[in-house]
């Protein structure tokens, strides 16, 4: 019996990306079938079942990936941190700009300042320049509010942005970024005390959040304050992810890895014996070269010992106005391998199949029936070229969500 199918793509060359012995799990002469917003069939040309198509669309010998997945940014904020890179480059230390009020709090002010418009159009824009990339799912945090209305702002402006674009949008609730200037005086556990009472319980309540997060560093909150953050998202059923062992070793990972946290971030002060704890948990290790590599930064993160424990390596942009204004998720892709030594399959993996599974989602990042039918099609000669570039290519022919956003 025929089955129906809205498109039949023919002519390709496939980076399922699965499990597999082979690299990418490609498969030469191939071919995928959509039907609604899933994949029906991905797979041998040869192997295709009888399906009846409304569409089709030649492949044109091109490769085709899963869309991409940019599992950690902070790309919704005012104001821009410009300025104090050409303070720094003229000899000012972080210090200096600290105290004259610069750094993550100068972002919070703008930010507060900012309306929900504002803060819109300046997030759409670079949103749009990961979704040229062929992104087709993005996380996007708040953690530049810092009080109970900012941070909701924020986050309204995150889904928004999902709801208009042709892209899944996941948000993380990051409240615990940084301490805002009116809580030096109580402190820092006074900040904490009151995000736990107050502002993520609201953020909860009103559906903002699909995560929540920690900036679990000195210049951030201590692995107590961490845990008491980590415990309320328990409680109000949000899973936990942390911005840890950036700067210093805190056991911030160890910390989240028992608290079965979706993912830990950064990473290069991580010890190569801690990564036996990422592997038993689950815990998927987000690496974000552009911060690393704006702040000189020298530490590497223990890529091997994940390796070679099976750690699930991500690869996202950390698209952030402070240490990673960074808008490619390709030369993300690229820093991965250039400066952290990843292959380029394990780059790919990390923006695909891995990111996805940083945001709790497994319905995509590989080319294989029943995932969503999210895929791009790319003119190179091999998938080792996304990594390969800076910022060099563009997908020919982009689907979210079973729908064609274009093909040139
Ligand atoms: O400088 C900023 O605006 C954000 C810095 C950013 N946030 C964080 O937790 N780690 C970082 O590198
Ligand atoms: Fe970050």
């Amino acid at each position: 019996m025929t089955q129906q199918c809205d498109w039949l793509l023919g002519n390709l060359r496939l980076a399922t990306l699965t499990d597999s012995e082979i690299p990418y799990g490609a498969i030469e002469d191939g071919a995928v079938a959509l039907a609604g917003d899933r994949v029906i069939y991905a797979g041998p040309a040869t192997d295709m079942p009888d399906l009846a198509a409304r569409r089709r669309l030649d492949g044109r010998g091109r490769w085709a990936t899963p869309g991409l997945v940019d599992c950690h940014t902070h790309l919704v904020y005012g104001g821009s941190r410009a300025p104090e890179f050409e303070q720094r480059l003229r000899g000012a230390s972080y210090e200096e700009i600290a105290r004259a009020g610069g750094g993550i709090l100068s972002t919070v002010a703008a930010t507060r300042l900012a309306g929900e418009d504002e803060l819109y159009t300046s997030g759409r824009q670079r949103l749009l320049r990961l979704l040229e990339e062929g992104v087709t799912t993005v996380e996007i945090k708040s953690g530049y509010g810092l009080d109970l209305e900012s941070e909701l702002k924020m986050l309204r402006v995150a889904r928004r942005l999902g709801e208009d674009l042709p892209v899944t949008v996941r948000t993380t609730f990051l409240g615990a970024h940084a301490l805002p200037a009116e809580y030096r005086e109580p402190g820092a556990d006074a900040y904490i005390d009151m995000l736990c009472r107050d502002m993520l319980p609201e953020v909860a309540r009103q559906g903002l959040a699909d995560a929540v997060d920690v900036f679990c560093e000195g210049v951030g909150f201590s692995p107590a304050q961490t845990e008491r953050v980590f415990e309320a998202a328990a409680a109000h059923g949000l899973p936990v992810k942390g911005h840890v062992e950036q700067l210093s070793d805190l056991k911030g990972a160890v910390l989240a890895a028992r608290h079965r946290a979706l993912s830990v971030d950064h990473l290069e002060y991580l010890a190569a014996a801690d990564t036996n704890v990422l592997a038993e948990a689950g815990t998927v290790a987000v690496l974000l070269p552009g911060a690393f590599y704006y702040l000189h930064e020298t530490r590497l993160p223990p890529v091997a010992a994940l390796r070679e424990r099976g750690v699930p390596m991500a690869v996202a942009t950390d698209l952030n106005p402070g240490t990673s204004p960074m808008a490619s998720l390709l030369t993300a892709m690229n820093q991965a391998c250039v400066l952290f030594h990843l292959t380029p399959e394990e780059a790919l993996r990390g923006a695909s199949v891995n990111g996805a599974r940083a945001l709790g989602l497994d319905d995509r990042g590989q080319l294989v029936a029943g995932q969503r039918a999210d895929l791009a099609l790319w003119d190179i000669d091999s998938p080792a070229e996304l990594s390969y570039g800076l910022n060099y290519h563009r997908p020919g022919a982009l689907f979210q969500g079973g729908v064609l956003q274009h093909d040139h």
